[in-house]
């Protein structure tokens, strides 16, 4: 039929060339075999064939493969016309910049520069398209966006541009003076000691350019040069694009404008009686008797370097043999913490120790100095207080019970991991190279988990000498639960590891796991301890 169409057609066509054309592209080999092929799939399509050999779909897909990498080796790019003659000096510093929009944001914010109206490029979020481009930097000016002139546009119009732009992007930019060697910055890592949602912050230049973290999380700091907005990652994200922090200085003054009152919402500070045993622990919830010898001679207002920002950290793995991270356990009266310790200690009485308080009561006869107690006399005791040797102390009835940094230093010395349970007021004071410590948190579970728990449970209740043990009683939880709140309100950016105890089986191996953790693994821990 090819054959025959050229005669077929001849009575139509006029002209000899095209008689020529139509003879020549019938006739064409080309032609022949395509239409063939059209024959074939057509007679397949009917026939609906199935594979004849299993590896079909494999060859199927390298022969596509084969040919996508034949065809992707060539040259597409379009020929630019060559630069207009007699372009003037001005026009010479114009770049025209493509880059190829992704779904991902180009990482670029923008601003219009107050005294001349230009629209400015204000930062290049690291790692990010325009970063990785290499093309586009900081104090560029923008002039046009795919041909549309800038100028007269409101930075959200260019935005509202951009967003909709796909594929290719052209800008036509001005580039802005160059600071030629950037400076490498040192890897700066900090912990976070707030949550942080950038969708709430009002201040941030472009909340899609914000990185929301937890508290506890640890960033990747990428940029401090601006005074405001630092740029950071979540460390270990394998995501290259930075994104916008509130720098600490920032976060600081913000914080202090917002919490003109801090100092009425936090919790009172007792001089109370903390990480001894029982017999004496007594006195820890006789409130009400000793309540003024055991108020804080502190101010707890916050003062600026209380602010909780950040803190820069370092990866640190003990060595074997050196001596263990002080592990200190925060909670509520009556939450669990020495059952938690108790359970600690008879599990591994080898590798868990405990203090030995001072005491300034005359030692009964059944007791051994050095065993219950270190007795020592109330001038001794003062002479202690007065030179700061006490991580806490108290007085109850007319004695002064205390645990000494020298106790604590005391079990360490013997490389054993020293469990010590205080008030989280004392957190800050123990918080340095020499104790490292590793702050839990043990925290209440739900009310009516509580009541379910501790059907069974007991504990001396406050104004009791004699230590009978007593039930829980409903006002014991509420208190539970509200000063649980308090504490971890105030003193959360403290927790390294917070744990519920609901279950106390499951609360226990928690507890048991992050103590392994802590002495075999290499985790976060203050820069400032790791300086000798
Ligand atoms: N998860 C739990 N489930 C049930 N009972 C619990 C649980 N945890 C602790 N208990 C019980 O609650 C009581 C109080 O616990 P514990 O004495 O350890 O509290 P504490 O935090 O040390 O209190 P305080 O600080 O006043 O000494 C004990 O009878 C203990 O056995």
């Amino acid at each position: 039929m090819l054959a025959a169409l050229p005669s077929q057609l001849q009575p139509h066509v006029s002209r000899p060339e095209d008689n020529t054309f139509l003879q020549g592209m019938f006739g064409e080999r080309g032609l022949h075999s395509l239409v063939k092929i059209h024959e074939r799939l057509q007679h397949y399509e009917e026939s609906k064939p199935v594979p004849v050999l299993e590896s079909a779909t494999v060859l199927a897909e390298e022969s596509l493969l084969s040919v996508h990498d034949t065809v992707a080796q060539k040259r597409y790019d379009p020929e630019l016309p060559p630069l207009p003659e007699g372009v003037d000096d001005e026009e010479n510093s114009v770049k025209i910049i493509r880059l190829v929009k992704n779904k991902e944001p180009l990482g670029a914010t923008i601003k219009r520069d107050d005294a001349t109206g230009a629209i400015i490029v204000a930062r290049i979020m690291r790692g990010g398209a325009a970063d990785r481009s290499g093309l586009i930097h900081a104090g560029d000016e923008l002039k046009e966006v795919n041909g549309i002139p800038v100028e007269d546009k409101k930075p959200e119009e260019i935005i509202r541009i951009l967003a909709q732009s796909q594929g290719a992007i052209t800008f036509k930019v001005v580039p802005g003076v160059k600071d030629d060697a950037p400076i490498r910055e040192p890897k700066v890592f900090l912990r976070a000691l707030f949550d942080y949602d950038p969708s709430k912050d009002n201040a941030i230049p472009c909340k899609e350019a914000g990185l929301g973290f937890k508290k506890g999380s640890i960033l990747q700091i990428m940029s401090q040069e601006d005074a405001t907005w630092w740029q950071a990652k979540q460390e270990g994200d394998a995501n290259p694009r930075a994104g916008l922090i509130p720098s600490k200085q920032f976060q600081e003054r913000r914080f202090a404008l917002r919490q003109p009152t801090a100092g009425t919402m936090t919790l009172p500070v007792q001089r109370t009686l903390t990480g001894f045993r029982r017999s004496f622990r007594l006195s820890r919830r006789d409130k009400k008797t000793n309540k003024s010898m055991y108020e804080s001679k502190k101010s707890q207002m916050y003062d600026m370097a209380d602010v909780p920002t950040y803190e820069e950290v370092t990866p640190y793995c003990r060595q074997s043999g050196a001596k263990h991270r002080l592990v200190v356990l925060v909670g509520p009266t009556g939450v669990g913490l020495n059952e938690l310790k108790r359970k600690l200690l008879i599990s591994d009485p080898q590798h868990f120790g405990v203090t030995i308080p001072h005491t300034s009561r005359p030692k009964r006869n059944q007791e051994t100095e050095g065993v219950e107690y270190h007795f020592i006399s109330k001038h001794l005791f003062e002479a202690d207080i007065h030179n700061n040797k006490l991580v806490e102390y108290g007085e109850y009835k007319g004695n002064y019970y205390g645990t000494s940094l020298d106790s604590v230093r005391s079990v360490l010395s013997k490389n054993k991991v020293c469990l010590l349970d205080v008030q989280p007021h004392t957190i800050k004071l123990l918080r340095n190279a020499e104790f490292k410590p590793f702050v839990v948190f043990v925290k209440p579970p739900r009310l009516d988990r509580l009541r379910e728990t501790r059907k069974n449970a007991k504990i001396i209740p406050s104004r009791d000498d004699k230590g009978s043990a007593k039930p829980f009683t409903e006002e014991d939880f509420q208190e539970m639960l509200n000063t649980a709140e308090m504490m971890e309100t105030q003193y959360g950016h403290l927790f390294e590891k917070v744990i519920v105890n609901d279950d106390l089986t499951a609360a226990f191996s928690e507890l048991q796991s992050a103590l392994k953790q802590v002495e075999t693994e290499t985790h976060w821990v203050p820069v400032s301890w790791t300086h000798s």
